[in-house]
């Protein structure tokens, strides 16, 4: 018991030391956060979260990120030129057979073929080669980087390497559906289909062409925020607040290049903050399952019917809005 207990303490020490060597790491690169810190706590709703350091009042830049210590394709390709070039010899490769599959499908929808669809999304993929290529040459962000964690079923899956198994995706179809009763099993098996076929396809395009990791490109994806249809990215400091459907931040991009988090109510000292990464409300006020299934199997984040009643109208705040 004692033993367990020095364990646990030196286990808050050493998450601690990390918080605050990222908080360092924070001010080092620019982003300024005077009213805001991570750490680690039992009173976080993952165990890690941002918190506020002051009181904030609504309206007040919470934190601000620059818009060069972003992780984009648009930087990582001025700061990994050779790996720019690789990643787009892939790119040119899966072009030319996707656009002559493209252009049949374009022809049965009668549409022209220059229109832009979601399946040319590469970012997930590069956006992991640099995150890898970063740690590899200790990049600034390596600091960063290694301290993105992700411990959900689908993360379990990929991470013991058996998500190409019928019995281990059984069990965490089972153990997503008791984080969630409410989502059926059936719709949780789709979702997470999906989420493996992309995997799969991940591996095959990419593995010995530039680096890969299955494990971090699941990890990426639950950090990343998306910017338009097609560009991702995932910024430091914003990438460490958790989701509530009752968020008391949003993103905003100002004229400045800088990415800002904006407090949306006032916020007591100590307060945990959070994004809405997704809402599972319909249009017409209702708990939607759908959504509530991909909350569950993107992040790993449950939700209820019973949430409807905290939810306020920053649960309909738009992610990003641009600040004039
Ligand atoms: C963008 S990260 C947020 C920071 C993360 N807690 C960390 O320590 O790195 C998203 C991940 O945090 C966790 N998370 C965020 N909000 C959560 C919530 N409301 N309940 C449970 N887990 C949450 C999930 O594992 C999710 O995939």
């Amino acid at each position: 018991m004692k033993a367990s207990l020095l364990l646990f303490a030196s286990s808050i020490g050493r998450n601690s030391d990390k918080d605050a060597i990222f908080n360092a790491w924070c001010s080092e690169v620019g982003i300024s956060c005077p009213g805001a810190e991570v750490r680690s706590s039992s009173e976080s709703v993952a165990g890690r979260g941002v918190f506020s350091t002051k009181d904030l009042s609504i309206g007040e830049e919470v934190i601000s990120i620059p818009h060069y210590a972003a992780l984009t394709q648009y930087n990582c390709a001025a700061y990994f030129p050779d790996l720019e070039r690789e990643l787009s010899s892939v790119r040119d490769k899966g072009n030319t057979k996707r656009s002559y599959l493209k252009r049949i499908w374009h022809r049965m929808k009668r549409r022209p073929t220059s229109e832009k669809s979601n399946d040319d999304e590469t970012w997930p993929a590069e956006l992991t080669a640099y995150a890898l290529e970063a740690i590899e040459t200790e990049h600034p962000w390596s600091t960063w980087i290694s301290q993105w964690k992700r411990d959900d079923p689908l993360q379990n899956l990929v991470d013991i390497s058996s998500w190409r198994n019928d019995d281990a995706i059984r069990v965490a179809v089972a153990d997503f559906h008791k984080m969630a009763p409410a989502v059926p099993e059936c719709k949780i098996g789709a979702a997470l289909g999906i989420r493996l076929h992309e995997l799969e396809v991940y591996s095959s395009r990419y593995t010995n062409k530039v680096p890969t990791s299955e494990s971090l490109y699941c990890t990426l994806m639950s950090r990343a925020v998306g910017l338009s249809d097609s560009v991702a990215a995932v910024l430091p400091m914003h990438d460490m607040i958790n989701h509530s459907p009752n968020p008391n931040l949003g993103l905003a991009f100002a004229e400045d290049e800088t990415f800002k988090l904006i407090a949306l109510e006032n916020i007591p000292k100590d307060s945990e903050l959070f994004l809405s990464y997704k809402t599972v409300i319909d249009d017409n006020g209702k708990w939607d399952e759908d959504k509530a299934c991909w909350l569950l199997v993107h992040w790993g984040i449950p939700s209820s019917q019973s949430e409807m009643s905290q939810v306020t109208d920053h649960a309909f705040y738009k992610n990003v809005m641009s600040l004039r």
